[in-house]
């Protein structure tokens, strides 16, 4: 049977912009529709733009510890609007180049919503219909807000990019990755902030000394965080909304940010009716080489629900690539994925937790927490946490875990130790870089505790 398309991508975000391009590359013919803007979440309303927004933030604090060092600096007035204009003719510019490069690659975009017809059909909103021999969903997924009254009060992640004006006092329900990282963003930009959380403490799932200590850190930056608090009742009083807590505490605020999670985009595309299965999230099901339950149809990035992480959708978009059009069965490797919270201090982690390792093994811990140079010359009280967990049996690195300036940076390269199988005996015998912050990861001496 001849088709329109040797592929056919929904979604020109990060995972389906790679797999499209490597696929046309590879002289194939690749069709692409994007509903919004080319280049996804990651370029028009996260990864990108946020990145942007912590630099931004950061300057006061650089500011105030300039003049310790000497200089006679001072902050003045934020201007938001100027910030706002600069970032978003940056985002137009990305914007372009995606599309540029798609299209040079040999990519056809069409832009346009499409949806699924039958196994080798899409179609596009304007009703015209295309086949391919393969189609790949690409479609990422959106945040949500909670289901309670007046939920429409507050904004979401994708609308903080766009706020007319700086809120004065802002509050942030939910503290995942989303919700810490713009509780510093708006901190340092002078914003008076104040966070909801449900559990014990910030950022669920990572390692718990690390989130304590992030937590701590935050919270001496000036954000307010109440713990095992869930918004109970949400009201417009005036210019202002009235929040309750579930442990009783109100207060009004200029601005309510849900940081309450993500749902895949997986909603009304046709991917049931023609026997893609979906988990009870609304994620495609996809096996090691992001194929679903109907053969010609594969899955990648966010929808899927595995890791959603920027270089994860692109790993993904390389290994369908690899898997059906090179026939090198490729599965995706999703063990060992370095990631950072860019919460100001930043956290960088990768391989196990503490809890984690604990429950798999006998497990060595090393820990440091010291005021590093930089801030400790300029009287900041801020310690950074490095931290190792180490396999009793094997001396393997099972996981480690920075928070300090920089810890994105440095758990790129300890990823690619840890993925080469390091064990401590090799963190030790590679000399210190000295005086910096990283040598703490060389010179762990003894454990702080021992798991058994
Ligand atoms: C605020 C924020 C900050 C983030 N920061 C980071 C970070 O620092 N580091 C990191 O690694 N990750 C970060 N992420 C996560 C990262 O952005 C995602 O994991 C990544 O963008 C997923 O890529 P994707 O290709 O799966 O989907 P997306 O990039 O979401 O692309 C999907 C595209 O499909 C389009 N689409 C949807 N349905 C249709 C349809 N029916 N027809 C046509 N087009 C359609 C959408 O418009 C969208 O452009 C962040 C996310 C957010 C929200
Ligand atoms: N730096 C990065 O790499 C980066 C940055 C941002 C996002 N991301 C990706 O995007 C994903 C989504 O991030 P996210 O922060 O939206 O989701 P998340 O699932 O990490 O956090 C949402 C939080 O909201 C809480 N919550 C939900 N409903 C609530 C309610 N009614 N009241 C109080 N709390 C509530 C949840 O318990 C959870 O802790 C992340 O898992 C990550 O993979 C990555």
């Amino acid at each position: 049977m001849d088709f329109d398309y040797d592929l056919f991508v929904i979604g020109g975000g990060s995972g389906g912009v790679r797999a499209a391009r490597l696929t046309a590359m590879d002289g194939h013919k690749v069709g692409l529709a994007e509903e919004s803007r080319m280049g996804g979440t990651c370029v028009i309303r996260g990864c990108v733009p946020k990145k942007l927004m912590v630099y931004a933030s950061t300057y006061p604090g650089a500011v105030a510890e300039a003049r310790t060092y000497g200089w006679t600096a001072q902050v003045g007035d934020f201007d938001w609007d100027g910030f706002r204009t600069h970032l978003h003719s940056e985002l137009d510019r990305l914007e372009k180049a995606y599309h540029t490069n798609a299209t040079k690659a040999g990519v056809t975009i069409h832009e346009q919503r499409a949806v699924l017809k039958d196994a080798h059909t899409v179609a596009l909103a304007d009703g015209t219909e295309f086949t391919a021999k393969h189609i790949l969903i690409a479609t990422g997924g959106r945040p949500v807000r909670p289901e309670m009254k007046n939920a429409d009060l507050g904004i979401v992640s994708d609308d903080v990019f766009h706020l007319p004006e700086l809120p004065k006092k802002m509050l942030i329900v939910g503290a995942g990755y989303i919700g810490c990282e713009f509780a510093g963003v708006f901190n340092g930009l002078g914003t008076e902030v104040s966070m909801f959380v449900r559990g014990a403490n910030v950022l669920r799932g990572f390692d718990e000394e690390a989130r304590g200590h992030v937590s701590d850190a935050m919270q001496q930056r000036g954000i307010t965080i109440h713990t095992g608090c869930a918004p109970m009742e949400v009201e417009k009083r005036g210019d202002r909304i009235w929040v309750k807590g579930s442990n009783g505490h109100t207060e009004e605020f200029d601005c309510l940010l849900w940081a309450t999670g993500r749902k895949p985009n997986s909603t009304g595309l046709g991917l049931e009716e023609i026997g893609v299965k979906l988990d009870r999230h609304g994620a495609i099901c996809v096996d090691a080489y992001s194929q679903s339950d109907v053969p010609s149809i594969y899955a990648i990035g966010d929808v899927t629900g595995r890791v959603e992480l920027t270089p994860v959708a692109i790993r993904e978009g390389v290994a369908f690539n690899k898997t059906v059009f090179h026939g090198e069965k490729t599965p995706v490797d999703h063990d060992l994925i370095p990631t950072a919270v860019f919460t100001q201090p930043e956290m960088g982690t990768v391989g196990l937790t503490e809890e984690e390792a604990e429950a798999q093994e006998p497990t060595l811990v090393y820990a440091a927490a010291f005021r590093p140079m930089q801030q400790a010359f300029a009287g900041g009280e801020e310690r950074v946490l490095f931290k190792m967990l180490v396999s009793r049996e094997t001396d393997k690195v099972l996981g480690v875990h920075i928070v300090g300036p920089g810890a994105g940076e440095m758990i790129q390269f300890v990823g690619v130790a840890l993925k080469m199988g390091a064990t401590k005996a090799d963190f030790d015998r590679t000399c210190a870089v000295h005086p910096t912050m990283a040598e703490e990861l060389v010179t762990l001496k003894d454990p702080v505790r021992v798991l058994a």
